[in-house]
């Protein structure tokens, strides 16, 4: 499973996909860095008038709500029909997901148009699969990946090809299949957008792999390696920030291969 990860990395490196990101305001600086980094192209827009045309040139689509809103809300349904109806594959980071009524109400018309892949934190998972009444924390979660399992898998069976449950531990669910990867560092939750840079390396490299399983893993271990590697260079969030994209962009095969924990 290493040598075929490794492999994905170099083919997005080689391949450079133009990735169409309607994320938030908060990250679009570090998602289209974490892009190019990673050896994606990123493209931010979210204008009604060139939604359909701007799904049309890219390979993936990233559906972020961090910062949405009744104007955004509807560019990101058209994007996502649109991907649906091109055959591209698109990707829903649910950011936020239970903490208001109208979040959850346009999560749920995205989930209807299912989504290709679904990334978000434990509590997130929780709040789209409806099994738990804990108080959401926000944009944090507030619940480990584990506890999401069963979500999950209820979203696998209902929505969406893949599920990851990302967190100290990433859990990626197919139909049948599932990875665990156990890299990061407790400090890349104190760098916001990490997950938002996660799910849109994520679309990079299901922009290019047509096992949408192998591509999350890909993403994840990536994001999660370099993110050790970097912050054990790092003095704080801020510097973490940068080593982070620089690991993205240099990262070995060495590195990869042996900090790679891939759990049960
Ligand atoms: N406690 C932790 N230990 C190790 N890695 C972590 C930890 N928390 C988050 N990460 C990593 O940070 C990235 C963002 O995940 P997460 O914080 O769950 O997303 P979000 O920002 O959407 O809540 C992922 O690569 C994840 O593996
Ligand atoms: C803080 C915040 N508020 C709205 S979107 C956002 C960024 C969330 O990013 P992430 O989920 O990747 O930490
Ligand atoms: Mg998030």
């Amino acid at each position: 499973m290493e040598n075929i990860l490794w492999q994905h990395i170099q083919h997005l490196k080689n391949s450079v996909p133009l990735i169409h990101n309607i994320t938030n305001y908060v990250v679009m600086n570090n998602t289209a860095n974490a892009l190019l980094a990673a050896g994606a192209s990123p493209i931010m827009a979210h204008a009604q008038s060139e939604i359909e045309d701007m799904v049309t040139i890219c390979q993936a689509l990233v559906v972020n709500i961090g910062t949405l809103d009744e104007y955004w809300s509807m560019s990101m349904i058209n994007a996502a029909k649109k991907a649906n109806e091109l055959g591209k594959p698109w990707i829903l980071d649910p950011v936020g997901a239970g903490a208001t009524s109208y979040r959850n109400e346009i999560i749920a018309k995205l989930l209807e148009l299912k989504p290709t892949i679904i990334r978000a934190n434990a509590s997130e998972i929780m709040a789209l699969a409806k099994v738990s009444n804990l108080p959401t924390k926000g944009v944090d979660s507030t619940a480990k990946s584990n506890e999401a399992i069963e979500a999950a898998k209820l979203l696998t069976k209902e929505f969406a090809s893949v599920v990851c449950i990302s967190g100290e531990t990433d859990i990626i669910l197919g139909k049948d299949q599932k990875l665990s990867l156990k890299n990061g560092n407790a400090l890349m939750a104190k760098v916001t957008g990490l997950g938002c840079s996660a799910s849109a390396i994520t679309a990079a490299f299901a922009a290019i792999i047509e096992d949408k399983f192998e591509a999350t893993s890909a993403a994840m271990a990536l994001m999660g390696v370099c993110g050790e590697i970097a912050a054990k260079n790092s003095a704080g969030p801020g510097s973490l920030q940068l080593n982070l994209l620089d690991k993205l962009y240099n990262i070995t095969e060495n590195e990869f291969i042996t900090h790679l924990k891939i759990g049960e």
